[in-house]
């Protein structure tokens, strides 16, 4: 439980700052709908990162591109069945490859680019929740999903209310992934801060 709750939390909120870093533009629509939402000086709770549908977008897109579990859990066929016109016997180890799913070119608009804004439309449509698996699907789905969403949303949304964030130098940020249980990053994500001046006084009242 610690292992799937934390490990796949924090590495994904790794890349969702990278990606943000990489896409200045991105990181101001976060800032903005942050600074619409709540009043200066206030800093977010826990409920407030569930109402910014944007933050959440970008969460979304981030596991779609860097999904920290890409090959789910291997799970048991129970029953003979037929997947994709594959025969499929009965006690076969199946492992469902969400790293070329969520990038399959017949199924997302530029793959490869970071686009928050393709979850705009809200949910997706009923034909297309099997395009995007990061928490699996099922009964054995992940129990810690609306969680993960929650924190990781409070997290990085007052990271980003709080902070003023740069790169270390003109140069993009390595998004190569490497070897691990849950998909690091193969550089650590390394970055400048300072704190906001609006929010100076609210973190000194921490
Ligand atoms: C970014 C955050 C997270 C991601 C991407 C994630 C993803 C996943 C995935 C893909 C699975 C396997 C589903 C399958 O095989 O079909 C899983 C299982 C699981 N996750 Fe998460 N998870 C996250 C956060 C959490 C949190 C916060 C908790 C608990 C506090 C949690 C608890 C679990 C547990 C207990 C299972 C095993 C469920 C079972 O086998 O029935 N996860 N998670």
């Amino acid at each position: 439980m610690l292992v799937a709750g934390t490990e796949t939390a924090a590495t994904t909120m790794e890349w969702a700052l990278s990606l943000l870093l990489n896409h200045p533009e991105k990181m101001k629509k976060v800032k903005v709908e942050i600074d619409a939402y709540l009043k200066q000086d206030q800093l977010m709770n826990e409920s407030d990162a569930m109402k910014l549908n944007y933050l959440q977008k970008v969460i979304m897109e981030t596991l779609r591109l860097y999904p920290v579990v890409p090959l789910l859990i291997p799970h048991e066929s129970s029953n003979d069945c037929i997947v994709c016109g594959f025969n499929i016997p009965k006690g076969t180890m199946l492992l469902v490859n969400l790293w070329t799913l969520h990038r399959d070119p017949n199924l997302w608009v530029n793959p490869t680019w970071f686009v928050p804004e393709r979850f705009e439309e809200g949910e997706l449509g009923n034909d297309e929740i099997y395009n995007m698996l990061p928490f699996g699907i099922g009964r054995r789905s992940c129990p810690g999903s609306v969680l993960a969403k929650r924190f990781m949303g409070h997290a990085i949304g007052s990271l980003i209310q709080a902070f003023e964030w740069e790169r270390i130098s003109d140069e993009k940020i390595d998004m190569s992934d490497g070897i691990g249980l849950t998909m690091p990053k193969v550089e650590p994500l390394v970055a400048l801060c300072k704190p906001r001046q609006v929010m100076i006084k609210a973190l000194s009242n921490m």
